[in-house]
């Protein structure tokens, strides 16, 4: 039976060195001292992450977490649960944005089916690590068993492990789930002892009568659960759901290995809390790809003191904000490690 002790296993520390010699080359390069904002800062930080004074991004892996939710009967998505397996099979053809947006950065992808309310069978390209048909409503009971919980963190632990064996520079996580908004927000309300009307959103676009329900829901199941809002690995078995905890797995697993990860949206966001409120050395280890339209995004961003690289008003979940973010990273480094230097160049005002 798996269990989570390995998650209380050390993680990595950042290289400061190498953080430093990338520092010090930004410095030297043609420009203006800071004068490519963010991209210069980006660039540092996976520089001191990778352990390389030149940091690449030759093989990002995408994995999406895929699973259903009990509390999707409580009337909170404007979509059917159906859609969460319809999805797998679209990923799994290559019909998604986050296919194509894979396809685009020749990063390789992986779905894995933590727990669709139906299954989808053997398809390529998906990893079952099925924890169960959905989870329980979790206005009514606790999410998931611990046996679910140790099972769906694990999934992501497994993914990582399979994304390292592959080479990895970085990793994103994107999920998919048919009400995980409500769950979101539930976990993030929850851990951040936020109202639920403070962090619910519209999710995929429900009216005025779904998002009253969908604030409803999250305010009995934080008062069926109220006991576990100071244990983080308990609010994330009961108020959280197999994607979610696969992505925390994922991202201590991330940390463990060394390996940078960029976060989604307000999904992968929530579970990007619990793991840093579970291991808070983990932090270090994220970057933030994209502030979410999504309600209650730009307070969990906040509170994990994130600044997103990108804010185009996307919200679809997947992995896609994250995945667009890995092309300005991309930037961030072609331009870390191709531009020449004051010496290099004989232009005059370098650092002495
Ligand atoms: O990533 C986000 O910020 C995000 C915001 C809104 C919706 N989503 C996606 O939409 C689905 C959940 O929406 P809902 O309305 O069913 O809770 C799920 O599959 C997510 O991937 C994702
Ligand atoms: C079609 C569809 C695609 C998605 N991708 C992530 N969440 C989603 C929700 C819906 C409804």
């Amino acid at each position: 039976m798996s269990t989570t002790a390995w998650t209380r296993e050390p993680v990595r520390r950042p290289d400061a060195a190498a953080g430093e010699a990338a520092r010090l080359r930004q410095q030297r390069l043609t420009k203006p001292p800071g004068s490519l904002g963010r991209l210069e800062t980006l660039a540092v930080r996976l520089a001191a992450l990778q352990g390389r004074a030149r940091p690449r991004l030759d093989r990002v892996r995408i994995v999406v977490f895929a699973a259903d939710h009990g509390v999707a009967e409580e009337g909170v998505s404007a979509f059917p649960q159906a859609v969460t397996v319809e999805m797998i099979r679209n990923f799994a053809r290559g019909g998604a944005a986050i296919s194509v947006l894979a396809r685009t950065l020749g990063a390789s992808l992986e779905v894995v089916d933590v727990g669709a309310a139906a299954d989808p069978g053997p398809l390529p390209g998906v990893v079952a690590a099925r924890q169960g048909a959905g989870t329980a409503n979790f206005t009514r009971a606790p999410a998931m068993t611990p046996g679910q919980l140790a099972g769906a963190l694990g999934a992501g632990r497994e993914a990582v492990a399979r994304a390292r064996e592959a080479g990895c520079d970085l990793f994103v996580a994107g999920e998919m789930g048919i009400a995980n908004t409500t769950v979101a927000a539930a976990l993030t309300a929850a851990l951040l002892d936020l109202a639920p009307d403070a962090v619910a959103g519209r999710g995929t676009g429900v009216d005025d009568a779904g998002l009253a329900r969908k604030v409803d829901a999250i305010r009995r199941a934080l008062a069926l659960h109220r006991a576990a809002a100071g244990d983080p690995m308990e609010a994330l078995r009961r108020l959280g759901g197999f994607e979610i905890a696969a992505i925390a797995g994922a991202y201590i697993a991330c940390a463990q290995a060394g390996i940078p990860a960029v976060v989604d949206g307000f999904i992968a966001g929530a579970a990007a809390l619990a793991a840093v409120r579970v291991r808070p050395e983990v932090r270090p280890w994220l970057l933030f790809g994209h502030r979410s339209a999504e309600g209650g995004h730009a307070r969990l961003l906040a509170a994990l003191g994130a600044e997103p690289v990108l804010d185009l008003g996307m919200r679809l979940g997947e992995g896609t904000g994250a995945a667009a973010s890995v092309a300005v990273l991309r930037l961030a480094c072609a331009l870390h490690d191709g531009m020449a230097t004051f010496e290099e160049a004989g232009v005059s005002g370098g650092p002495a």
